[in-house]
């Protein structure tokens, strides 16, 4: 049980409802290493809540293979109680007090740590007294990211967890997953549409794109995908020539451009020489760029 459990979907689609229509997940592929912290990214509707849901056992796919440590998560309660998925909705008896919510998770999650819960709902301001009903919403949200904390399963998934925390409460909440997943290393998968604050946390980044994965890889090797450039626009034009361009944003005579694959080192210094500043782009870019490309091919298809 102390051990990071891995996950993995095999060529997943599920169908709502009756089936008709399109599948909320169409053919899905992706492995979450164990003991990493791995980014789900997709925009509204790619199927993100979805997946999490399979992993969860909260339902099961249509068709293809659903793996968690190893085993179908499916009415699997071994595998359940090493897993801890937080939803924006909370999952807590709204009009029962904050404790009775804490004490059934301490019955079914066996690394369960109470003193660390009791510090975490002191940090956020949260009187266990109070029924969730009671608690604004930023509150009920941070209710939710410290059961998925203090659970310390070896599965722990965050799908939107912290979308009502405002600012200060959200980069407390970042703060304590790194300081508490270094102490206690297990599998982690943060779902959210705030890329740009949660990216740092990321070693594996998935994409799902209308159902699809279009990205399972190291958030490093997702960013050597691409460069970008800055500089005058006559130079960076020259430097992009006969390449393929994902961005382009020109103001004044000064172009920012963003380019798919890496430079060698001669154009490197070739950059520099002219001026040009070669950078990297954050996931939040790529994540754009990879998500509209898909589109765009999408409609070229059509
Ligand atoms: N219970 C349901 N019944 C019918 N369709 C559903 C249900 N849940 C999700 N869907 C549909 O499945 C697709 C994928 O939804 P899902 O919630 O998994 O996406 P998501 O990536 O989490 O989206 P968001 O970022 O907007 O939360 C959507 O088209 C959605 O309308």
């Amino acid at each position: 049980m102390n051990t990071p459990y891995g996950a993995e979907l095999s060529d997943v689609t599920v169908r709502y409802g009756r089936g008709k229509g399109d599948a909320a997940l169409d053919g899905a592929s992706f492995t979450v290493r164990p003991g990493t912290i791995t980014g789900l990214l997709g925009r509204n509707g790619a199927g993100k809540s979805t997946a999490l849901a399979l992993l969860a056992s909260f339902r099961r796919p249509t068709s293809g293979t659903v793996r968690v440590d190893g085993a179908d998560p499916f009415e699997n309660a071994a595998v359940m109680a090493g897993v801890q998925l937080v939803r924006e909705s909370g999952d807590v008896v709204g009009d029962s007090p904050v404790n009775d919510t804490i004490g059934y998770y301490s019955g079914v999650r066996p690394l369960w740590d109470a003193d660390y819960a009791k510090a975490l709902l002191d940090q956020f301001g949260i009187d266990p007294k109070k029924t969730p009903d009671a608690l604004s919403r930023g509150k009920q949200s941070a209710l939710g990211c410290i059961i998925g904390l203090a659970s310390r399963a070896p599965l722990t998934v965050f799908d939107e967890s912290y979308l009502g925390m405002d600012a200060p409460s959200r980069y407390a909440f970042y703060d304590a997953l790194l300081e508490d997943y270094t102490q206690h290393p297990r599998t982690i998968i943060v779902s959210s549409h705030l890329i740009d604050e949660v990216e740092r946390l990321f070693e594996d980044v998935i994409v799902l794109h209308h159902g699809r994965t279009v990205v399972s890889e190291t958030a490093d090797a997702l960013r050597d995908r691409a460069v970008s450039l800055v500089g005058p626009t006559s130079a960076v034009s020259k430097l992009a020539d006969g390449r393929h361009t994902l961005a382009t944003r020109s103001l004044g005579g000064t172009t920012q451009l963003t380019l798919e694959g890496g430079l060698d080192p001669e154009d490197v210094a070739r950059a520099r020489d002219a001026g040009v500043e070669v950078g990297r782009v954050s996931v939040q870019d790529l994540f754009i760029h990879l998500t509209q490309e898909s589109e765009t091919l999408k409609e070229d298809a059509r």
